[in-house]
């Protein structure tokens, strides 16, 4: 893992709150027209979120062809997006609004086409409007699959008030729905 990203040591880690499905139930898509988790986003990745332990949230995604980048491999963009929304879907147990500030990704190993990859994420803690976040990536499925994280994700996300998104309405294509989650909807 890059040696660039430091946690601030005041941070406030939240606990799981009452609204937050048990292990293993689904959480809802941000946005139904987003790439990383639209239902209603054709070329998108649609992924699919599940809470974890605590406050953990858990991800996947099958690496097609068209997300290819150097031969035979997931294209670093692609892997870049996966995280961004696994990243931001942990940020619901705040059950606030946030958008991502910063991202930085480590391609550890090589991810060839047709694996399902595992993401798992959390906060590592707040301050302020400021939400520190992590994330890694596994193999589970294919012939590449094994227990070694392929990939590691650190993001700073900033708590929003819903009118962030306001201006933008003029840009919305069709009827996009948000599902309300916590005391929050977009
Ligand atoms: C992220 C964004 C909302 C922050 O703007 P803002 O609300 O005015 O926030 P501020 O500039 O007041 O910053 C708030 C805090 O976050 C920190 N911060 C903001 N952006 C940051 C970044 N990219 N990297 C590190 N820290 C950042 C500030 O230093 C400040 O820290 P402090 O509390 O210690 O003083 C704004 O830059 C934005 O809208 N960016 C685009 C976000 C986006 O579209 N993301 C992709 C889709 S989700
Ligand atoms: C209760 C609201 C929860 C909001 C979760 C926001 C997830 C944001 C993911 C952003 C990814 C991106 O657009 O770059």
């Amino acid at each position: 893992m890059s040696g660039t990203w430091t946690l601030p040591d005041d941070l406030e880690v939240p606990i799981r709150p009452d609204f937050f499905p048990a292990p293993g139930g689904d959480l809802p898509q941000h946005w139904s027209k987003c790439f990383g988790c639209g239902d209603d986003q054709p070329t998108g990745i649609a992924m699919r979120f599940t809470a974890a332990e605590g406050i953990e949230v858990a991800g996947r995604l099958t690496v097609e062809s068209r997300y290819q980048g150097g031969p035979g491999v997931i294209h670093g963009g692609i892997l870049t997006t996966a995280f961004d929304e696994t990243q931001g879907i942990a940020c619901m147990v705040l059950g606030s609004p946030v958008v991502t500030g910063h991202l930085q990704i480590d391609f550890a190993r090589p991810i060839p086409l047709g694996s399902v990859l595992e993401f798992r994420a959390r906060i590592d803690g707040t301050i302020r409007r400021k939400v520190y976040t992590s994330a890694e990536a596994r193999i589970v499925e294919g012939p590449a699959a094994s227990d070694e994280v392929v990939a590691t994700s650190r993001g700073l996300f900033l708590r929003i008030k819903p009118e962030h998104f306001t201006p933008m309405a003029e840009f919305v294509d069709g009827v996009p729905t948000m599902p309300s989650f916590g005391n929050s909807t977009l």
